[in-house]
């Protein structure tokens, strides 16, 4: 069953860092999306624009308060989205469907903790990172730090692992100059990634502050990504390039992540605003 023709549905329109989104209460509404619907929400020339939907339901599990399902621009449902979990428990405190201000949610990969912090940010348990080439999923040998990837003439040195979802991280020298939309889209859709892969491209600063270009599966390049930020942060703690706690400076503003190390969760501090109230009709 998806959403007829003709409904008429209320969103509101949220950003994290620029990294932007269509959330819909799929608790007070019946809110059943095909992908060709997902896409003409998310295009922003024919429907309201934005990188991923996401989705507010109630969860059967007795140890979250509500799932989370999350879209991306192309129609494709994923497991997980960082920048949309901070809106997450900011749209579901501000829209009265909680009061408390740090909520568990389920997702397709796992149960993440956003928490609404006194200082207007978010705080999020974005869960373990997994490392095992089955897990990403992403086709090699054995599980190593890093594997060259052979993309056109290029041999690439990246780091692979899934924060819930997919992460190939890439560092470079200079991000301005970082070929971000020729090497994103041809490593995002490369053969070894049966579920295709975030393209993460990463300048190492100091040992606490990096500069992040992401081109995000289903989406493009986006201003922010968060799991993407969980993802080049953990990268370069293992390659002992940075210390946690890393400052994560996006095109769209900076978001500070935290890790312990080994199979300790990753914690993504950062913002997350409304833009305005919608109603569309499909
Ligand atoms: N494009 C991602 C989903 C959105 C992730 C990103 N917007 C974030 O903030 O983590 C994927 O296909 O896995």
């Amino acid at each position: 069953m998806n959403t007829q023709q003709g409904t008429r549905l209320r969103f509101t329109k949220m950003h994290g860092l620029g990294n932007d989104f269509v959330v819909f209460d799929g608790i007070n509404q019946t809110v059943a999306l095909t992908p060709e619907q997902c896409r003409r929400i998310a295009d922003r020339h024919f429907g309201v624009g934005c990188d991923q939907i996401l989705l507010v339901e109630a969860t059967t599990r007795d140890d979250a308060d509500f799932r989370y399902r999350i879209f991306n621009a192309d129609g494709g449902e994923v497991e997980q989205c960082g920048n949309g979990a901070r809106c997450f428990v900011r749209f579901v405190h501000d829209h009265g469907l909680t009061d408390k201000t740090a909520i568990r949610v389920e997702t397709a990969a796992s149960v993440i903790e956003p928490r609404l912090l006194d200082n207007g940010l978010v705080r999020v348990n974005m869960g373990v990172p997994r490392f095992a080439p089955a897990e990403i999923p992403f086709a090699a040998e054995a599980e190593t730090l890093t594997y060259p990837l052979k993309v056109g003439q290029h041999v690439l040195e990246i780091a692979v692992l899934s924060m819930g979802n997919p992460h190939a991280v890439l560092r470079v020298n200079d991000l301005d100059s970082a070929p971000v939309d020729i090497l994103g889209p041809a490593i995002e859709s490369h053969s070894r990634f049966p579920q295709r892969v975030n393209a993460g491209f990463m300048q190492v600063l100091t040992p606490h502050d990096i500069r992040l270009r992401v081109y995000e599966r289903g989406a493009g390049e986006t201003l922010a990504c968060g799991t993407g930020a969980c993802a080049a942060a953990v990268a370069g703690i293992r390659q002992g390039w940075l210390a946690s706690p890393v400052s994560v400076h996006a095109r769209g503003g900076n978001l500070v992540i935290e890790w312990a190390g080994k199979d300790q969760p990753v914690y993504m501090t950062g913002p997350a605003e409304t833009v305005f109230e919608g109603e569309i009709e499909l």
